[in-house]
C-alpha cells in the first residue's frame, strides 16, 4: 500500500487528512528538469481550452482547439470546462473531490459553449455546483461536482499501481506512427490513415504500454495503459487548474476500452454517455502519469469503462468511470488505434 500524499494549503484538489507541511507536486517528480521547461511552450490547454472568458456572474464562455474526427465537440473538453467554471465560484480552501455528468447532446464544434454555474449548497466541510453547458439555448451537459477542506482520517488506502516499462522507455504514438509510415510495404489505405492520426492537434501526449498494432487484428486485451501528460508546461501549485486538465485527458480513448475483447469489431458510433471523477491526491497534470483502464461490462449497445490515473510514484491520483453507447460492425481489418 502505497503512502497517501500530504496535503497541501494552495492545491484545491487534495484529500489527506494529514496536518503535516505539504508537499508540492514538484516535490515528488524529478522526470522532466526546470531547464526542458524553458523550451517547452506554455500548454494550451491552459493558454486556450482551460481559459474561459467570464461573461457574467457564474456564466462563462469556452472555445474548442481540437475537435474529433465524429465532429462532435470531445467530451473531456466539456467536462474540463465545466470544473473550470465550477471552481471559479468555489474558495481556496476547498478541494475538487468528485464530478459526475451526463452528455445529453453533441456538441457543436462550430459554435463556443456558454457554462452556467448553480451555487447548489455551500456547507460546513461540502460545498457542491451544477453546471449546465449549453450551445443554441440548450443543455449539452449536466455536470455536478463537488468540494471538499481538508479533514484529517486514520482511513488511508488504495490499490497498487501495476509495474510497467517507464515512460522514457516508450514511444509516442506518433514515434510509433512514424515508425509504421517507415515501412515501404504499408497499404496506401493504411498510410491514409495514419497521416489523418498524425494531423491530430491532441494537446496531451501518449506513451502506450503496449503499442497499438497497425497491420493485424491485435490479441484481445481486456485492459489498456498507456503513460499521459499535457503537452507543454503548467507549473506547480495551482491544484484547481490540474483537477481540470486530469478530467480533459481523462475522457481520450476511454471508451475505446471497451472494445478491447473484440478486435474484430468497430465502432460504427460511439459517443460517453456520462462521465464520473474522484480526485484522490495531489498531482501534476503536466507530468507523465499512468492511465490505467478496464472494461468490466458492455451489453445492450453500451460499455461500461474504469479508469486509474497513477503518479509515477505510485499514488493513485484519480478514478474515473464512464459509460457511452457502442454500436458495432464486424471488420476484418483492425482498427487504426
Ligand atoms: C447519446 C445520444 C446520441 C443519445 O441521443 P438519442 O437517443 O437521440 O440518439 P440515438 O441513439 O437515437 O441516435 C444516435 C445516432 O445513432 C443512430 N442509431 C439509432 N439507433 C441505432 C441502431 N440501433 N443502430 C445503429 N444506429 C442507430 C441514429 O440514427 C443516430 O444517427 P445520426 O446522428 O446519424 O442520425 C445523445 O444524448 C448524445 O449525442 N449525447 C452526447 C454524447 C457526446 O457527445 N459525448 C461526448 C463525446 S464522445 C467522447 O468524447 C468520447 C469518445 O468519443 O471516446
Amino acid at each position: 500500500m502505497a503512502e497517501r500524499e500530504r496535503g497541501g494549503s494552495t492545491n484545491n484538489c487534495d484529500h489527506s487528512g494529514d496536518t503535516e507541511p505539504p508537499k508540492s507536486p514538484e516535490d515528488e517528480s524529478s522526470e522532466r528538469p526546470e531547464a526542458q521547461y524553458t523550451q517547452d511552450l506554455k500548454s494550451v490547454l491552459i493558454t486556450s481550452v482551460l481559459n474561459l472568458e467570464k461573461l457574467d456572474v457564474d456564466l462563462y464562455r469556452g472555445t474548442h482547439h481540437w475537435v474529433p474526427r465524429s465532429q462532435r465537440l470531445f467530451g473531456g473538453q466539456i467536462v474540463g470546462q465545466a470544473l473550470v467554471a465550477a471552481a471559479a465560484s468555489v474558495s481556496d480552501n476547498l478541494y475538487a473531490h468528485s464530478l459526475h455528468c451526463y452528455f445529453v447532446r453533441a456538441g457543436d464544434p462550430k459554435v463556443p459553449v456558454l457554462y452556467q454555474v448553480d451555487r447548489t449548497r455551500d456547507g460546513r466541510s461540502f460545498t457542491v455546483r451544477s453546471v449546465r453547458a449549453i450551445q443554441h439555448g440548450q443543455p449539452i451537459l449536466i455536470c455536478q461536482a463537488s468540494f471538499h477542506m481538508l479533514q484529517p482520517s486514520p482511513l488511508q488506502h488504495q490499490f497498487t499501481m501495476p509495474v510497467v516499462p517507464q515512460p522514457e522507455d516508450l514511444l509516442t504514438v506518433e514515434e510509433l506512427i512514424h515508425r509504421y509510415l517507415s515501412k515501404p510495404d504499408l497499404a496506401k489505405k493504411s498510410r491514409q490513415g495514419l497521416n489523418k492520426l498524425l494531423a491530430n492537434e491532441v494537446p496531451i501526449e501518449i506513451k502506450p504500454v503496449h503499442p497499438p498494432h497497425f497491420y493485424r487484428l491485435p490479441a484481445a486485451e481486456l485492459r489498456k495503459l498507456f503513460w499521459v501528460r499535457a503537452r507543454g508546461y503548467i507549473g506547480e501549485g495551482n491544484m484547481k487548474l490540474h483537477c481540470c486538465v486530469a478530467a480533459y485527458v481523462s475522457d481520450y480513448a476511454f471508451l475505446g476500452t471497451a472494445l478491447l475483447p473484440y478486435p474484430n469489431y468497430r465502432a460504427q458510433f460511439s459517443a460517453s454517455l456520462d462521465h464520473a471523477m474522484w480526485f484522490h491526491n495531489t498531482f501534476r497534470s503536466d507530468e507523465w502519469m499512468l492511465y490505467e483502464c478496464e472494461s468490466p461490462w458492455a451489453g445492450g449497445s453500451r460499455g461500461l469503462v474504469q479508469g486509474r490515473l497513477w503518479r509515477r510514484d505510485g499514488v493513485l491520483a484519480a478514478s474515473c468511470s464512464q459509460e457511452g453507447v457502442l454500436r458495432v460492425k464486424l471488420v476484418t481489418e483492425p482498427s487504426k488505434l
